[in-house]
């Protein structure tokens, strides 16, 4: 029996796309992904899903308060686990209290550092440039109804160099995301 997945975007969708591309291929693994969700119409991760011949919901402010159409979507589509990739609105309580340890989300740093609201994106990447930290990484964690506090599941780190960017920690962090976020997935 496959884990069945719905995977949550808000912009370009390049984790959605390796973890969708990932599965599709080793059906061995074990994990189907069945829906994608976005809070965007414009979201590159809506055409990653339609050209992958995956279903795709989007949500605007109305039904996000709600919860009604979006749970009888996860319903009707049986997901058993909520993937949240780089989707950028708050869960509210009542997804997180119907998906109790089921839904995970990746983040772009070495969480508990440059956590909690405001920090998504570059913003993530200009506070580590900002900090002249000499380390970044990614967290993927279970979501609770804080942004970025629910039980840390697995860290990477990467060294960064001085002289590195904002968009240059962007890049050797994306790396490390495509690299590992689908291995986490697979082993929940
Ligand atoms: N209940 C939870 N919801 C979400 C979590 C979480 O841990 N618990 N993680 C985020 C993803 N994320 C960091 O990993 C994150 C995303 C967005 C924000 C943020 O400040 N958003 C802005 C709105 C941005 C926009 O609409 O363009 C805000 O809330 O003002 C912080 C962290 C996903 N959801
Ligand atoms: N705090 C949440 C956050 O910043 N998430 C980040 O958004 C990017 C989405 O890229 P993608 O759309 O190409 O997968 C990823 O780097 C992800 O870690």
């Amino acid at each position: 029996m496959s884990k069945r997945i719905a995977i949550f975007v808000s912009g370009g969708g390049s984790n959605a796309r390796v973890m969708i591309d990932r599965f599709q291929a080793h059906p061995e693994d074990g994990v189907e992904v069945v829906l994608l969700v976005s809070n965007k119409a414009s979201a590159g991760g809506l055409t990653i899903a339609a050209e992958r011949g995956i279903p795709s919901l989007v949500v605007n402010r109305n039904d996000w308060a709600t919860g009604e159409d979006l749970l009888a979507a996860l319903e009707a589509y049986r997901v058993d686990l909520i993937v949240l990739a780089g989707f950028l609105w708050l869960i509210p309580a009542y997804l997180v209290q119907a998906y109790p340890n089921r839904i995970v989300n990746i983040h772009p740093a070495l969480l508990p550092r440059y956590g909690g609201k405001g920090m998504y994106g570059k913003h993530v990447h200009e506070a580590v440039k900002a900090a002249e930290d000499t380390e970044s990484g990614i967290t993927v964690h279970y979501v609770n109804e804080n942004y970025d506090e629910g039980n840390i599941i697995f860290q990477a780190a990467v060294r960064l160099d001085p002289d590195d960017s904002p968009e240059q920690i962007a890049e050797r962090v994306l790396r490390l995301e495509h690299g590992n976020y689908w291995r986490v997935v697979r082993g929940l």
